[in-house]
């Protein structure tokens, strides 16, 4: 018999939730206890058919767990739970320009946009009252967990970690740091930046302490920051036991300039290694364009990936490929909204464009390995060509990663859209598109895991907290109705809806650790 905990509230309905990236499950009738210190006390399944078997059940646990009627939430027949959506890598201060300047580049797009938007948050009144807005947004849109970047101002970052903490959201959240090229009336002296730095640590440790907010490490990005001042963060990581996030390998331009910055290292990822920023805690966004030795060092490392699909793509930096990360055995993998380098601050959006990129990557792919076979069958025999093709369709669906032709690739295998994905030109596999269950996955558990919160959030289990939400697929009814369900869909139909044409109006209700917290 389970220890007796008062039981808050208890949910009774169908339940989707993905414990492994191949593992998506669905079930038809759950009965969900939440605990008053917010955690998840029991998950009971009822077995469809049996008639009667969900009042027995019920009936049941509230003899073991004494909670009354009251406390029972019935959910509707179009309505379901999920677990709460972990947003990656997110700018609060980006909220207010998002949908606009998509026609820069990453580089020019910070100079032009970005900093002087960000450096307006010197206002702390104005960080303050658009901070509530970005939070409350991010809420609405099913976000219970998310890893913030605030600004290089103190101030302005200990009023995010106040709203989010009033709000009652789960974050990170980070002071950014910038001492180099950065421009003049936004940058920090290295002094400045490591002060701030311990300050924010500490009013969000000793002053705040919110069980729910965590302050992490935040490093813009190589070039904005000085050896000097990457290793005094590392050293500050390493004393606190810090999480860290920073942007990785985003654009080709970017990448070369981290080269140049950085003629003693023997890559971008290695620039991080060195100041002691590349540990199992630490989050790096983007990633797109790593070679195979960088990816070999942070799955080593254990270091978590924020894919940003929608970024990747509005400022043009690239398709990342998440199936040959998964194949490479990267477990902590999972999703950014990167606002506002994305335009939306919804992990649905997120889902949507990370099956797009993939699909993207796939085709790519694809394209390449029939170039390789007809440059090979202009000197081969058609059968050693069949060969190559077949020997990638029948690695289990997904490519294998490791699948080479005989010889070196040729220049009919390098069509025009390589670049946009692929660097590493010995790669022949066809890489599978994602699917809406794994880009679930992505957003929820493997999100998670990437914070290093799996063991408390990510899917519906005994023991974790009660981060979740309660979706309504008919929430919009009549001419206006964003989803419509038909006959012949069955539940995983009506799920995938939700993925592809759901949005905050279907999230109707968003829990953290089991205390309602739907603006
Ligand atoms: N997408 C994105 N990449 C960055 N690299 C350095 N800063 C940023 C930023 O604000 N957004
Ligand atoms: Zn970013």
């Amino acid at each position: 018999m389970p220890e007796p905990q008062t039981i808050r509230s208890v949910f009774v309905g169908r339940l989707f939730h993905a414990p492994a990236v191949d593992d998506f499950r669905h079930v038809a009738c759950a009965i969900v206890g939440v605990a008053a210190s917010g955690r998840i006390a029991f998950v009971e399944e009822v077995r469809p058919g049996e008639a009667g078997a969900k009042a027995a059940a019920l009936a049941r646990l509230k003899a073991a767990w004494r909670f009354d009627d009251a406390s029972v939430v019935e959910l509707g027949v179009h309505q379901f739970l999920v677990p709460g959506l972990v947003d990656t890598h997110i700018h609060a201060p980006q909220y207010v320009f998002t949908g606009t300047g998509y026609d820069l580049t990453l580089l020019q797009w910070l100079e032009k946009y970005t900093f002087p938007r960000e450096a307006a948050y010197g206002d702390t009144e104005y960080a303050r009252e658009t901070f509530g807005k970005v939070v409350r947004r991010t809420v609405r849109c099913g976000t219970t967990t998310a890893c913030y970047y605030a600004t290089t101002h103190l101030a302005a970052t200990k009023a995010l970690a106040d709203v989010v903490h009033e709000v009652g959201q789960r974050a990170f959240v980070g002071k950014v740091n910038m001492d180099r090229n950065s421009p003049d009336y936004y940058v920090e002296t290295t002094a400045e930046s490591l002060a701030s730095t311990r300050a924010i640590v500490d009013y969000i440790r000793t002053t705040l302490q919110s069980p729910l907010v965590t302050p992490v490490l935040t490093p813009r990005f190589v070039p904005s920051c000085t050896p000097e001042l990457m290793r005094g963060l590392g050293d500050i990581a390493a004393e606190f036991d810090l999480p860290v996030q920073s942007h990785l390998s985003e654009t080709p331009s970017e990448i070369e300039w981290v080269a140049a910055l950085h003629p003693e290292c023997t890559s971008y990822s290695d620039v991080y290694a060195r100041y002691g920023l590349l540990t199992s805690r630490t989050i790096m966004a983007h990633c797109v364009h790593l070679s195979r030795a960088e990816r070999d060092l942070l799955r080593e490392r254990g270091v978590g990936i924020s894919h940003c699909a929608n970024s990747n793509f509005c400022l043009h930096s690239g398709a990342l490929n998440v199936r040959r990360l998964l194949l490479e055995g990267h477990d902590k993998l999972g999703l950014g909204t990167d606002v506002a380098g994305g335009y939306s601050p919804s992990l649905l959006d997120a889902m949507r464009q990370s099956i797009i990129a993939s699909k993207v990557v796939h085709v790519g792919s694809r394209e390449r390995a029939a170039a390789r076979s007809r440059a090979a069958s202009a000197t081969t025999s058609g059968s050693a060509v069949e060969h190559v093709i077949n020997g990638h369709r029948h690695d289990n669906g997904h490519g294998s990663g490791n699948g080479h032709s005989n010889g070196k690739p040729n220049s009919a295998g390098n069509n025009g859209c390589l670049a946009l994905f692929d660097e590493d030109a010995d790669d022949t596999a066809i890489y599978a598109p994602l699917s809406f269950s794994e880009a679930f996955y992505l957003a929820t558990l493997g999100g998670a895991k990437v914070l290093g919160l799996d063991k408390q959030i990510g899917t519906i289990e005994p023991g974790k907290d009660f981060d979740a939400l309660v979706v309504d697929v008919a929430a919009v009814v009549g001419a206006a109705s964003n989803i419509d369900v038909f006959p012949h869909d069955d539940p995983i139909a009506v799920f995938e809806k939700f993925i592809y044409l759901g949005d905050d109006r279907n999230i109707v209700d968003v829990y953290v650790q089991g205390r309602r917290i739907t603006p």
